[in-house]
């Protein structure tokens, strides 16, 4: 295997050093740090982060390969900076048995460019009537500890708690798309202001809060891990705190486009902004903010969600919710969290104003990395670039402005809340186990 020198990097925005990778591993850091024949990748002031983790992907294969294949999914990814993605399991067929879930697994590898982890239905066909085969994806090849029925809720209190109960027995964990159905039939956009203006059926606040209630004292009922995923309220915040004053094994994602784009970005019917759960706030990204930064919510995942042309650009109604995330991911959590002290070179857009608190680089790789990697029990992914550690990282130019263009993302599809906005920072380079996925900016395979 080959050698590398990441000359002039700073681990986490520290000092600059230098990184030796050899044979997949972290081997030496240190200025002047070197091993013979090494290639030299200049990375002079780029911030060194363990490689991202997303908790929260949906790659579309088996079955909508024509928005998304678990390989152009992957050098998305890759060029987002992350190493490893959990696959969710709303595909076709559904990832509920073990075939499926080896079947994503294969696919991952042998695309190589992050480690893709697949996430198992919680029941069968997401059908919200019977649990599936937990189990068997649990002991497959792929190693299944996160269960889900995304793009569903797991509605059934009764369900839930089986699920929760069954899952324990291994340390798995249950995350959750909390959205009380009978509260939302036929909603379009948060229920507010703009679904009154604009004419369409509102999803409240409450939908989503009334779930999260329930199943977080279901969780500290069986005493099993709970995972909420892409919170979206403020309210659902103030559960959640309560909850973990409590002792309760609940963790919780905020989205990129949550923490930064709000319902009124609905005003012209572009279904581009439509997404599930919708758009809420500024008081609501205010608080979401305020709760990452706290701690309160725990990671960001991104919902990546492609979705072809013809799902995506018609009339509201009846457009796909879902936004892509894995190439914008950083840039949006740079924009609107880290102290714009420690973003070199020119103010992008205005910074995002939260008054409760910005992260430091080392509390960017806490929730888009560490924590991330932890909940989903990767234990070679999350690490800082250190002696004797698995070299999954990625290198970030804090100094880089890019301005999204959707038909240059590697995603099959285009659908990015983003387009024309420019943001900080670009990753330059990432590494997956020793091996360059991307360089200058490129991806390798
Ligand atoms: N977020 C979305 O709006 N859509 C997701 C499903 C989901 O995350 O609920 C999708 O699969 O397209
Ligand atoms: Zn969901
Ligand atoms: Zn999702």
């Amino acid at each position: 295997m080959s050698s590398f020198v990441l000359a002039g990097a700073r681990i986490l925005g520290a000092e600059k050093t230098d990184i030796v990778i050899t044979d997949g591993v972290v081997a030496e850091v240190g200025p002047g740090a070197s091993a013979p024949g090494a290639t030299r990748i200049d990375a002079d002031g780029l911030v060194a982060l363990p490689g991202l983790v997303d908790l929260h992907t949906h790659l579309r294969e088996p079955g909508r390969e024509d928005a998304e294949t678990v390989e152009s999914g992957s050098r998305a990814a890759a060029l987002g900076g992350y190493t490893a993605v959990c696959a969710m399991a709303n595909t076709d067929p559904v990832a509920d048995t073990a075939g499926v879930v080896e079947q994503v697994y294969r696919l991952g590898r042998d695309a190589g460019l992050v480690h893709v982890q697949p996430i198992g239905a919680v029941t069968v066909g997401l059908a919200g009537e019977r649990l599936a085969e937990l189990g068997a994806m649990a002991d497959s090849a792929a190693a299944v500890r996160i269960f889900s029925d995304d793009g569903h809720c797991v509605s059934d209190p009764r369900l839930m708690r089986r699920a929760l109960e069954y899952v324990k027995a291994f340390d798995g964990v249950i995350a959750q798309h909390a959205e009380e159905p009978r509260l939302t039939a036929g909603a379009q956009l948060h229920e507010g202001e703009w679904s009154a203006r604009l004419g369409l059926t509102g999803w409240p606040a409450v939908a989503e809060e009334a779930i999260i209630a329930r199943d977080v004292l279901l969780a500290e009922h069986v005493g099993a891990r709970l995972h909420i995923c892409h919170v979206s309220t403020a309210g659902s915040v103030e559960i959640l705190r309560w909850a973990k004053a409590r002792g309760i094994r609940v963790t919780a994602e905020v989205t990129p486009h949550h923490l930064l784009l709000t319902d009124a970005l609905a005003r012209d019917y572009d279904p581009v902004f439509k997404v599930n759960p919708p758009l809420r706030t500024d008081a609501d990204v205010a608080a979401l903010r305020a709760a990452l930064a706290e701690g309160v919510v725990d990671v960001v995942a991104t919902d990546h969600a492609p979705h072809t042309v013809e799902d995506k650009e018609c009339e509201w109604p009846y457009a796909r919710p879902g936004m892509l995330g894995l190439q914008t991911a950083l840039p949006v959590v740079l924009h609107t969290m880290l102290d714009p002290a420690r973003l070199d070179g020119p103010g992008a857009e205005t910074p995002g104003g939260t008054e409760a608190g910005r992260l430091d680089w080392d509390g960017v790789a806490e929730r888009t990395s560490r924590r991330p990697a932890r909940i989903a029990g990767l234990a070679e992914h999350g690490l800082d670039p250190a002696p004797g550690v698995p070299a999954n990282l990625t290198l970030v130019d804090p100094a880089a402005r890019v301005t999204v263009d959707g038909g240059e993302l590697a995603s099959r599809s285009r659908n990015t809340p983003y387009a024309g906005r420019t943001l900080p920072g670009r990753v330059v380079a990432t590494f997956l186990a020793g091996t360059p996925t991307v360089l200058d900016g490129k991806a390798q395979l």
